[in-house]
């Protein structure tokens, strides 16, 4: 087992370890399920904080009637907090910190928290910030994950998709009358089995160009891989069925050599396992009919196009200005890696990660 491994199976089974490693945890800060984000530019950044250190903060006489600056007055002023002076700060009680979920750790054995200002308390319930002056005093704002999903770049912004939703407590489990949950076992994903949807999204190719798809909701110009929830309750699909019939559903294609290859985890529209193969379609049978049900558009494209625009750089919004009109998934979603591995085996040359 690798030292990572070895440490998260130490957080999940041992309360007291989880809690020791709050101390020199990082923490991600949520409201209501929404992560905390910072806009640069076009993108956006992913803050975390650690308890330890003292984080710089900007107060303001007029946001909550708390006027923490030393300077007094009406001065908006920056002041130093520790994570439980901040939460203090916001109306919270710093029992939040133990109530965070475990999420995950890095090679380095840095624990990883989801800690949620929104979730109710007791003591929140009383006297807590409203989520947009929270988000302004830590110098950005909580942002629903699919409207900012396009925009996030940072190595760390897959811990958002961890959908810790499913592991936190719901008000169900809260004793009647009461809004505290009634013992921690219940809290983090350590205790608790999140339910998944299987999804499969397929790559079909035709030897020589590969086939993507938009929905209506997609920003302008963006395709990507066809995509669609295995039909386990009715059907009991197995993967390649599920393959075979989300192609044929979508784009009125048969599909054959199904490959499988790779997985992720994706957060919409609940909690979904992205299953990813790559198939290919009978020689001669590449005649689409799309399925305006559920699609907007579909298209073959060829090796030139596709790899071209996999090169373009810089945010959607930039790239929504150029002259191409293809746009393709970011790289934090499956199915960029899919059209990736697609050009790199058409090509037979490995591109940049
Ligand atoms: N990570 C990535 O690279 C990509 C991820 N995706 C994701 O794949 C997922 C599926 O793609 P999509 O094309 O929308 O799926 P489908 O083609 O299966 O169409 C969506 C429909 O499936 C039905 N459905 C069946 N089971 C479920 C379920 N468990 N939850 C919700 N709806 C269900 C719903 O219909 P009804 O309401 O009638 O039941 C829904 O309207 C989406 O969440 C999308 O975000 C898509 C492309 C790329
Ligand atoms: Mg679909």
């Amino acid at each position: 087992m690798s030292l990572r491994h070895e440490y998260l199976f130490e957080l999940k089974e041992d309360d007291e370890a989880c809690r020791k490693a709050q101390q020199t945890g990082a923490f991600y800060l949520f409201h209501d399920l929404d992560p905390l984000l910072q806009a640069s530019g076009h993108r956006y950044l992913v803050p975390r904080l650690s308890r330890a250190v003292t984080i710089l903060i900007r107060t303001s006489t007029t946001s909550s009637g708390f006027n923490l600056s030393s300077r007094g007055e009406n001065r908006p002023a920056i002041i130093e907090l520790r994570l439980e002076g901040l939460l203090g700060k916001f109306g919270q009680d710093s029992q939040r910190i133990e109530d965070s979920v475990l999420i995950g750790c890095s090679n380095q054995q840095e624990a990883w928290f989801a800690l949620d200002l929104g979730l109710k308390s007791a003591s929140s319930a009383r006297a807590s910030l409203p989520r947009s002056e929270m988000g302004a005093e830590l110098g950005g704002s909580f942002i629903k994950l699919r409207q900012a999903v396009f925009q996030l770049n940072s190595a760390d912004s897959s811990l958002l998709f961890t959908d810790y939703k499913n592991s936190r407590p719901s008000t169900c489990c809260l004793a009647e009358g009461s809004l505290e949950p009634p013992s921690p076992q219940y809290w983090g994903y350590r205790r608790l089995h999140p339910e998944m949807a299987p999804v499969v999204i397929t790559l079909v190719s035709d030897g020589a160009r590969c086939l993507l798809a938009r929905q209506s909701s997609f920003p302008k110009g963006l395709y990507s891989a066809l995509a669609g929830f295995c039909d386990i309750a009715f059907a009991g699909e197995s993967v390649e069925e599920a393959v075979q019939r989300e192609v044929a559903e979508e784009v009125g294609l048969e599909v054959e050599n199904i490959q499988y290859s790779a997985s992720q985890h994706w957060p919409f529209p609940n909690s979904s396992l992205m299953i990813a193969c790559h198939a290919t379609v009978k020689p001669g049978h590449t005649e689409i009919q799309v399925n305006l049900k559920e699609l907007e558009a579909a298209a073959w494209f060829g090796l030139d196009e596709v790899a071209t625009a996999l090169r373009r750089k810089g945010s959607f919004a930039q790239q929504q200005g150029e002259a191409s009109p293809l746009l393709l998934p970011p790289k934090l979603a499956i199915a960029h890696h899919m059209i990736k591995k697609w050009v790199e085996k058409q090509s037979g040359s490995s591109l940049a990660a």
